[in-house]
């Protein structure tokens, strides 16, 4: 039987669904009553919408009372699953827009959105490394920011689409391009990592995931994912050499082992559905002023010297990052595992500033 930890409770702002996770029938209706102020409206738009990641994304987002008006954009085939998912019975709104065949599209769906979430892009196949999905997804991602830069030049903009490490600096570089960048405003989503941390924590020390929060930091690409086994809350959970390095080794390996595991399929859709859709949770609060939102995302960044992103704690407000929270107290052998990751780091980001700087 699993042991709850009864020091740590998982941060209300951290657990998006505490009814549903617990079976709660009343979910979502019971659900909504409690959560946030009903007069702001935010409206989110989905770019990459009918996609693995894109529909339970979508699903998830149409089923929280944070989310008022749901804008789903796709290359194809959005408008059935707008249709679909606009007979479910909460009260936001769903609007499909498909971009092949309506050049209106991007302009209609992005126009007063508060927050972006892009999944639009190719995953990977066994084989190939994050960094292999450059030459296609680089490009989708700099026409896609253009588009939030013409239309929604204020929005919280949340990347999903990889390589990270590379596709938020180009996400930044559009928007200087444009003249609109605010470095508060631009997110790499990598609460994957977090969650596949809190549940791998979880399944060796036979503790409820619920209650852990394993900090992870750095990037999102091998070893540039840097798990901080000592600052993992509750305090107190130890591990010998050999269990950190295997648990280290899994989490930055955790994403080849959904891609192997898929076979040629793609890589995570369901989990990572549910990591954005936690992370866009805390975007909707932070908008609608509720205080203390923490997350951890890859973002502009001076906590590290020579990098201008770099992923850590931050503290989310109504207009993004309030304020960057850094990487803590960091032992002697998580600080070399961030100086290992400082040269991919760079590379990647350099990758992404060249591109853009090429392309313009
Ligand atoms: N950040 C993370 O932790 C994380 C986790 C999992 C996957 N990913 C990445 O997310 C991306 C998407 O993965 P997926 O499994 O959903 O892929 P997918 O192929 O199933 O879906 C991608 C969708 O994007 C759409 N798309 C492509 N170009 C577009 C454009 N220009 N405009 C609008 N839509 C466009 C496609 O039509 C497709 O529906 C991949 O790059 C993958 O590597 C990131
Ligand atoms: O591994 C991938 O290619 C997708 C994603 O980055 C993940 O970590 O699952």
């Amino acid at each position: 039987m699993r042991r709850s930890a009864p020091s740590v409770n998982r941060l209300a702002a951290f657990q998006p669904f505490p009814t549903f996770a617990r079976g709660n029938d009343e979910w979502p209706r019971g659900h909504a009553r409690n959560y946030g102020s009903s007069d702001t409206c935010v409206q989110v738009t989905v770019l990459g919408a009918s996609g693995g990641i894109g529909q339970p994304l979508s699903l998830l987002l149409k089923l929280s009372p944070l989310v008022s008006k749901l804008h789903l954009v796709d290359i194809k085939h959005t408008l059935g699953v707008a249709a679909d998912l606009s007979h479910i019975d909460t009260t936001s709104t769903v609007k499909g827009f498909t971009t092949e065949k309506d050049e209106k599209a991007l302009e209609q769906s992005l126009t007063g959105s508060h927050i972006v979430i892009i999944p639009a892009g190719v995953p990977r196949k066994p084989g190939m490394s994050r960094d292999d999905l450059f030459n296609i997804n680089a490009s989708v991602v700099r026409d896609l920011v253009t588009a939030c830069a013409c239309f929604c030049p204020k929005a919280l903009i949340g990347v999903i689409s990889n390589p990270i490490n590379s596709t938020v600096p180009i996400a930044a570089e559009v928007m200087k391009l444009s003249n609109v960048y605010d470095p508060k405003k631009i997110f790499g989503i990598t609460s994957l990592d977090l969650v596949r941390s809190n549940t791998f924590v979880a399944e060796l020390k036979n503790l409820d995931p619920a209650d852990i929060e394993v900090p992870v930091i750095g990037g999102h690409a091998g070893k540039t994912i840097i798990p901080v086994l000592s600052q993992i809350k509750p305090s107190g959970i130890c591990f010998t050499d050999d269990e950190a390095a295997k648990l280290i080794h899994r989490i930055q390996e955790a994403g080849t082992e959904v891609v192997k595991a898929k076979a040629g399929t793609g890589s995570a859709t369901l989990s990572m559905a549910y990591a954005a859709a936690r992370f866009t949770f805390s975007l909707c609060k932070a908008l609608k002023g509720e205080p203390n939102i923490y997350e951890w995302a890859y973002v502009a960044s001076n906590i590290v010297d020579c990098l201008s992103h770099f992923s850590s704690k931050l503290l989310i407000g109504k207009d993004g990052v309030a304020e960057n929270l850094g990487n803590g107290d960091l032992t002697k052998k998580e600080q070399e595992m961030v100086n290992n990751a400082l040269e991919d780091l760079q590379k990647s980001i350099e990758k992404g500033v060249e591109f853009v700087k090429k392309s313009a």
